[in-house]
């Protein structure tokens, strides 16, 4: 990493957020989600909401993909404090990965336990995963998820690779058995580095370009058709992972 780039986001700069941040609400958060393509309802769970787009907020990325609303939404669920990111970042989009990490070292620096990240990597990471036949819908445990979702009987087990394949880095990987993300890495991987217990639910929305010399792309528009549909059945399994989690 080039002096540059530490530059471009440094601790000063996610202090800053996160004190501005915390001059605005008094809500802080226990639990921290992240809304994917589609599933940004997901905030409208909350009560109590204090809302702030990410425009409004010093030093925050913005949200230019297709569907993301670029809100950061305070609130309580079940009556534990939460926050919810409505839209999240990419390389695709041309963000460095500082940037892309940027919110995760806020949402952590957010809850008084102020640790710097200094790289993150990117990589192929393997998780512990549940697969939902019904609603398509995997899911990466931390064991006490793992166990409480065994409990819960909701899921078959499974376990998956969760790939992190950007748009750049097609050509340069070969998967098979495996789901394809672009962004959940990034986040898990800044997030155990603070030592977050960190839940990741992940919909399979699409079928991935296998054809490695096509220069087709991902079809957005079936990414947040495919998150409506099955939004409302997951909506009150989520409810209640996150109810546990907290
Ligand atoms: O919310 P994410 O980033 O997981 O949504 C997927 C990945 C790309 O941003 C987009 C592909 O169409 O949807
Ligand atoms: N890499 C990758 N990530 C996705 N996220 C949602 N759909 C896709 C896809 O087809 N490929």
């Amino acid at each position: 990493m080039t002096i540059d780039c530490i530059e471009m986001y440094s601790h000063e700069d996610c202090q800053a957020t996160a004190d501005w941040l915390r001059s605005q609400t008094a809500v802080h958060p226990l639990v921290g989600i992240v809304c994917g393509s589609g599933l940004g309802g997901l905030a409208d769970a909350l009560k109590d909401q204090v809302a702030f787009n990410y425009r409004d907020i010093p030093n925050f990325p913005q949200s230019t993909v297709h569907g993301h609303a670029g809100r950061l939404v305070f609130g309580t669920l079940k009556g534990r404090p939460c926050v919810c990111m409505q839209g999240r970042f990419h390389l695709y989009e041309g963000y460095p990965i500082q940037k892309v990490r940027a919110p995760y070292n806020t949402h952590i620096l957010a809850r008084a336990s102020p640790k710097h990240v200094n790289n993150t990597a990117l990589c192929h990471v393997n998780s512990l995963t549940l697969w939902n036949a019904k609603a398509r819908t995997l899911i990466a445990f931390t064991p006490v998820m793992f166990a409480l979702k065994l409990k819960a009987n909701i899921c078959k087990v499974q376990q998956f690779v969760h790939l992190m394949l950007d748009q750049q880095l097609k050509k340069q990987h070969k998967c098979t058995s495996c789901v394809l993300g672009m962004s959940t890495v990034h986040e898990v991987i800044v997030a155990r580095h603070c030592g977050m217990r960190v839940f990741a639910l992940s919909l399979i929305t699409n079928k991935a370009v296998m054809d490695y010399d096509s220069e087709e792309k991902a079809n957005h528009e079936e990414v947040l058709q495919t998150g409506k549909q099955r939004f409302l059945w997951s909506h009150e399994k989520l409810y209640l992972t996150f109810f546990v989690f907290a």
